[in-house]
């Protein structure tokens, strides 16, 4: 058993590839084996997590999960007084050795109980044992609620295998959680069919694990997955070899920025960016200047030589005192074959007219923000955007969750959430090029490359701007030589490790994340 993040590579497994790896390993052993392997592992994780627990409550479903539940209930009875077992489930449905599990259970004298324990107070521990792979709806009605009092508990929550009712390859919740028969309100369980009000209530002293097994899951790390799961944990159970022989198909974003820079290096050798966007609207006395800084600004720490920033609003001015490495130029005057652009950072509709050249003449580009809106609209753009692919050209785009929505045709940013997985992969294949797209769980992409899934960084980098210094920062790389896919991992992970080395006190701006990079 390790902490799954601090493993020198992380991979995740689709669910059907776990399945496989569950069935072969199985195959070898006797029945019931590896379920009693996963109940020991939980037992003993259960025991160093929460060593002064006066109660510890598992919650076990009807599936195999809880029967994971039921043999760690085995092993806590003998170690602990106080251990109580709520079970979810139809005796005549269960899975065999789930039932096998349960039986062993009520044989060893564990505590059964039809209601959780009166009062969980924090160092008590809550097992989640309720839904592991197998969740294919949301979890409703009784089970919904022992979810939610688990959830919203100042106890420490262990989810076994996966948080139930996550989808453990999207990072979904399953729909409808929260419009139970019943639901919580300051602590209390209120009949009525009330709106999600529950789903982020977590207790400010709880502390969350997932204990997962096999292999590592893609959920757990994107997408709600990510606050739900908290510290992960994985223990293969013995199964190594037969997790070695399946293919992964997500790794975990480990890319570092290389800037090794000769000692004789000159201003011109490190690579140069232009920016381009910052349009203005001179009726409504509106400007957005300050993104284009902001990717500047990026650029510049990031490593890049020297910056150029072509700006669109005609009213803003060519200089910044705050950062005055920056050279105002317009693209025009420069060899876009030799530059890294970075369009479309508060570029509005304005940066239309610009795309077509800098996708013709530019060899290295980032796409952000307008530039993405733009691309949306316009197939001939997409098929450009094919033709560079061919010519060995390398773009990256960087989509928010809506702007992929538009890329892809979707109604809404929700769409993509759904399943951002496999939103990424279309979007690689519809534009050829390497996507980023951002989010919690930011997921990295390109053609022929395994998917990478981020896991540096937190809320604090929900504020304006924080986007366009990524783009700013991933152009920088690319202009020092960084291939667009190393660049774009290399990146993403860098300015989620700002935002988690910031000091909590103290607030993050766009800029912040910049000048630390
Ligand atoms: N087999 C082993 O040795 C090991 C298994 N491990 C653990 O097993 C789970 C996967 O087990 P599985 O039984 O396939 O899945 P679940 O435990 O998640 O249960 C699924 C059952 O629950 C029903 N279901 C699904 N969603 C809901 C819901 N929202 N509400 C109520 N019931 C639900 C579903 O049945 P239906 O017929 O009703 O659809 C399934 O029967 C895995 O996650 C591990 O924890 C370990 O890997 C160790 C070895
Ligand atoms: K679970």
């Amino acid at each position: 058993m390790h902490r799954f993040l601090s493993a020198p590579v992380a991979v995740c497994h689709s669910i059907e590839a776990t399945r496989l790896i569950e069935a072969t390993a199985m195959a070898d052993l006797p029945p019931r084996a590896l379920m009693q392997r996963a109940g020991q592992s939980l037992a003993r994780f259960a025991l160093a997590v929460a060593p002064h627990a006066r109660t510890i409550w598992i919650a076990c479903g009807p599936g195999n999960n809880g029967g994971d539940g039921m043999e760690a209930a085995i092993h806590l009875r003998r170690l602990h007084p106080n251990v109580v077992v709520t079970w979810f489930g139809d005796m005549r449905q269960l899975p065999s050795e789930a039932k096998q599990a349960l039986e062993a259970a009520m044989e060893a004298g564990v505590t059964f109980a039809i209601q959780p324990p009166d009062s969980l107070r924090p160092g008590d521990l809550c097992i989640d044992a309720l839904l592991g792979i197998g969740a294919n709806r949301a979890p409703k009605g009784k089970m919904n609620e022992w979810l939610q009092l688990m959830r919203s508990a100042p106890s420490d929550l262990i989810s076994v295998d996966v948080p139930s009712g996550l989808d453990a390859e999207s990072g979904v919740l399953l729909p409808n959680m929260g419009f139970g028969e019943t639901t919580m309100m300051a602590g209390i369980l209120l009949p009525g069919a009330l709106p999600d009000i529950t789903r982020s209530v977590k207790h400010p002293q709880q502390r969350r694990y997932t204990l997962t097994f096999l292999s590592g899951k893609p959920g757990l790390l994107t997408g709600e997955g990510i606050d739900l799961a908290g510290e992960i944990w994985l223990d293969p159970l013995g199964a190594e070899t037969w997790v070695r022989a399946v293919q992964p198909e997500w790794t975990v974003n480990r890319s570092k920025p290389k800037r090794v820079v000769d000692h004789h290096a000159h201003k011109g050798a490190r690579g140069d960016v232009v920016i381009v966007g910052g349009a203005g609207d001179a009726q409504k006395d509106h400007s957005m200047a300050g993104a284009c800084t902001l990717a500047g600004a990026a650029a510049l720490h990031g490593g890049a030589g020297r910056v150029y920033m072509h700006l669109l609003d005609a009213r803003a001015p060519r200089n910044n005192p705050l950062q005055p490495e920056l050279m105002y130029r317009s693209i025009r005057d420069l060899d876009l074959q030799k530059v890294t652009a970075v369009c479309g950072c508060g570029g509005g509709d304005a940066v239309g007219t610009l795309i077509p050249d800098l996708f013709t003449d530019c060899k290295q580009l980032v796409l952000d923000a307008d530039a993405l809106n733009v691309v949306a609209t316009d197939a001939a753009l997409r098929t450009l955007l094919q033709y560079r692919a061919q010519m060995g050209w390398q773009t990256v785009m960087t989509p928010h969750p809506l702007e992929a929505a538009r890329l892809l045709g979707r109604k809404d940013a929700a769409e993509v959430q759904a399943n951002r997985l496999q939103a990424v992969r279309e979007l690689v294949d519809v534009f050829e090029c390497v996507v980023v797209l951002k989010g919690s769980g930011t997921l990295i992409a390109g053609p022929g490359m395994p998917c990478h899934i981020n896991v540096t960084g937190n809320s604090r980098l929900a504020t304006a701007g924080t986007g366009d210094v990524l783009a700013g920062f991933i152009g920088a790389l690319m202009a020092q030589g960084m291939p667009a896919f190393e660049a774009a991992c290399a990146a993403v992970r860098r300015h989620g490790e700002v935002a988690d080395e910031w000091p909590t006190a103290t607030q993050l701006t766009a800029l912040d994340v910049a000048h630390r990079l």
